[in-house]
Order: C-alpha cells, then sequence, then structure tokens
C-alpha cells in the first residue's frame, strides 16, 4: 500500500515539534479574489475604510508580520481567537473585554472554554489598535482588525489570500456564561457540531472546511488523552489513531499526573504551515482530537475531507470563502448596537 507521509518520521516531527523553535518556512502563496460579495454578507465591504482610514490594512500587517517572525504561534492563536469571537454572539470582539476587577460577572475571555486561548493573540490585536487608534482615532473597530488580523496570518503560513469584508462594530456585552453552549468541544459528536455550525448559518461542508485551521497550532492533552487510554468508555485506546502517534502521545500525555501544559501538534506532518494536510492525516488516522478524527468517520462529511485532502487548491478557495462568512456572523452595526473602542479589553 503507497503510504503517502513517511510514517517513521512522524515521531521525530512529533519531537521535533516540542523541543525546537519555530522555523518556518514563509510560502508566498497569493490567492488574489477567492471570494466574491453576496448579498447575504451585504452589509460589510472591503472598501468600507477606504476614506477614513486607506492604510488600515498596511497598519495591521506591520504587526502581524512583525509578530508572526518573533512568535508564529501568534497565528493559529489569534485564527482561533475569531473562531470564539465570532460563535459568541457575533463578530463584535467580544472575546477582548477584560472582566472589570471585583465585578460578579466574569467577561468571556475568562470563561473556562477560552483560558486556552493563547496571549499572543490578544497581543496582536491590542498592538494592531495602538497603531490604529493613532493614525485613524475612533474611527475602526477592533472586530475589524480581528478579522484582518486572522487572515493576515493564514497567508503568512502559507495558506490562501483573501480580501476582508469590513464594517463590523464593537459589541456592548461580554459574558462568560454565554460562551459553553457556543464552542464545540473535542469530544463533541459530528452531529453536534453540525448543528452549532447550522445555528450560525454555517453548512457542513464550512464545519469541515473550517476546521481545516487544526492544520497548525496545538491541543492540550487533556482534550484527547481519552483516545490512548479509554476511548469512550472502553478501557482500550481509541482504534482509529495510527499506533505510532499513539505511543508518541502517550509518551507525553500520561493517565495520570502529567504536567497540564504539554501541547501536541494538531497536524503531525506540517505543524507550522497552512496547507491540506490536516485532511490526508484524517484518512491516515493521524487525527489529533476524537473530533478531528470523527470527521473521517461520520458518512456525511468523509466525501468532503477527501475532497480536500487531494486537492490543495480546492481547499484553500473554499477556506477563503468559508472564513469570510464566519467573519460575517451576526455583525452588529451603528451605535445603538454597536461602540468603537478605542481600547479593545474596555467597553467604551
Ligand atoms: C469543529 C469543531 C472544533 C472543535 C471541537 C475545536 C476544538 C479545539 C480544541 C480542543 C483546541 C485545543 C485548545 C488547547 O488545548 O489549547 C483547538 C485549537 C485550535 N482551533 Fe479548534 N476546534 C474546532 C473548530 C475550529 C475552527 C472552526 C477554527 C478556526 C477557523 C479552529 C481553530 C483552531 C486553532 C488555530 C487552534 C490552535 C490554537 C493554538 O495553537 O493556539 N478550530 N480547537
Ligand atoms: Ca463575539
Ligand atoms: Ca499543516
Amino acid at each position: 500500500m503507497p503510504v503517502p507521509y513517511s510514517l517513521a518520521s512522524i515521531s521525530s516531527w512529533f519531537l521535533i515539534t516540542f523541543f525546537v523553535l519555530f522555523t518556518l518556512t514563509r510560502t508566498s502563496f497569493c490567492f488574489a479574489k477567492a471570494t466574491k460579495t453576496t448579498s447575504h454578507h451585504s452589509k460589510l465591504s472591503v472598501d468600507y475604510y477606504a476614506k477614513s482610514c486607506p492604510k488600515l490594512e498596511e497598519f495591521v500587517g506591520s504587526v502581524t508580520s512583525q509578530q508572526f517572525k518573533e512568535s508564529p504561534v501568534s497565528g493559529p492563536a489569534t485564527i482561533r481567537l475569531l473562531f470564539h469571537d465570532c460563535f459568541v454572539g457575533g463578530c463584535d470582539a467580544s472575546i477582548l473585554i477584560a472582566t472589570k476587577p471585583g465585578s460578579k460577572e466574569k467577561a468571556e475571555r475568562d470563561a473556562e472554554e477560552n483560558k486556552e486561548l493563547r496571549v499572543e493573540g490578544f497581543e496582536t490585536i491590542r498592538k494592531a489598535k495602538v497603531i490604529v487608534e493613532s493614525k485613524c482615532p475612533g474611527i475602526v473597530s477592533c472586530a475589524d482588525i480581528l478579522a484582518i488580523a486572522a487572515r493576515d496570518y493564514v497567508h503568512l503560513a502559507g495558506g490562501p489570500y483573501y480580501q476582508v469584508k469590513k464594517g463590523r462594530w464593537d459589541g456592548k456585552i461580554s459574558r462568560a456564561s454565554r460562551v459553553g453552549p457556543n464552542i464545540p468541544r473535542a469530544n463533541s459528536t459530528v452531529d453536534h457540531i453540525i448543528k452549532l455550525f447550522n445555528s450560525k448559518g454555517l453548512t457542513i461542508e464550512d464545519m469541515v472546511v473550517l476546521s481545516g485551521a487544526h492544520t497548525f497550532g496545538y491541543a492540550h492533552c487533556k482534550h484527547f488523552v481519552t483516545r490512548l487510554y479509554n476511548y469512550r468508555g472502553t478501557g482500550q485506546p481509541d482504534p482509529n489513531m495510527d499506533p505510532r502517534l499513539m505511543t508518541v502521545l502517550r509518551m507525553h500525555c500520561p493517565t495520570y499526573g502529567g504536567n497540564d501544559d504539554i501541547v501536541a501538534p494538531f497536524d503531525v506532518t506540517t505543524p507550522f504551515l497552512f496547507d491540506n494536510a490536516y485532511y490526508g492525516n484524517l484518512q491516515h488516522n493521524l487525527g489529533l482530537l476524537p473530533s478531528d478524527q470523527a470527521m473521517f468517520l461520520d458518512p456525511r462529511t468523509k466525501p468532503i475531507v477527501q475532497g480536500f485532502a487531494k486537492d490543495k487548491q480546492k481547499f484553500f478557495k473554499a477556506f477563503a470563502f468559508a472564513m469570510n462568512k464566519m467573519s460575517s456572523i451576526k455583525v452588529a452595526r451603528g451605535k445603538r448596537l454597536g461602540e468603537k473602542r478605542k481600547d479593545c479589553s474596555m467597553h467604551v
């Protein structure tokens, strides 16, 4: 049987990603005009700041390219930040609000489900906002900066480039209690995840293509440890995991007493590159989370995985389109519903 990836090299890749600093091969793949304007999202527009802040994307770009050089994990961190923002009350930067000292109610970023969001994502937006405020004070929303930064990182890591539509306002509400029901978990069923995405106006295909963001970044042991020792309460490891990957993951993630900070790369073949290897991995039982591997086991999602595994351009095109769709969930407009923050972590 032909094996597309050298399985022998997987464990070394894996160890390398634990111990070696990030050395990124920067590809400059360009995917222009990937998205069409659809009436569905006509509230937002590519040239929204054309008059009021024409150099906006350059300002944000100066921060993202610098951050990407210094700490490439800023990429996955920011893309996940956008996902967790858009799924909770729409793309309104509600995720960026910090809990007020002494306040009884926690803000979104302090919800249990958001504890693992890396500081690099928040830092990217904070730094970009400082520059943008100095050049175009009071004009640009934090939510728009987040959408632009996420796009920049996708492209910097080797993924598609696409135009970002703008015109979002920042949200006035950020409550930790709203997070849990809106964010999928590593052990959620495909059925549950499909329903959740549908409730945000996203299709099964959008769901599978957006999960392709797990082509880079890391997950903590607790999210996949049951696959290693006690899959679905059977007392056995998950039969749908490659034995070599199983061995390496078990070394790092013991049943008890492990270090809570240990993380494993989502994509054991190209952990730093934004490509379609995630889907090929699923076909070869190299998925990390139970929810990742489940996409290849469910008959509704399996053919979509197969399609993206063999066609990177198709994946890039669909990803660019779906990111725009996700970045347009329930966008707020106007002063009555929204605000324009000066400091993204504080309401006006
Ligand atoms: C389909 C359902 C999804 C589930 C169940 C899920 C679950 C998770 C989990 C458990 C982690 C690990 C967090 C940690 O341990 O630190 C993670 C990380 C990540 N997720 Fe997802 N996710 C899903 C969809 C998405 C989507 C739609 C995106 C973006 C478009 C995304 C982007 C990311 C990224 C980039 C990371 C790595 C973050 C980092 O390394 O800092 N995920 N996800
Ligand atoms: Ca939000
Ligand atoms: Ca990859």
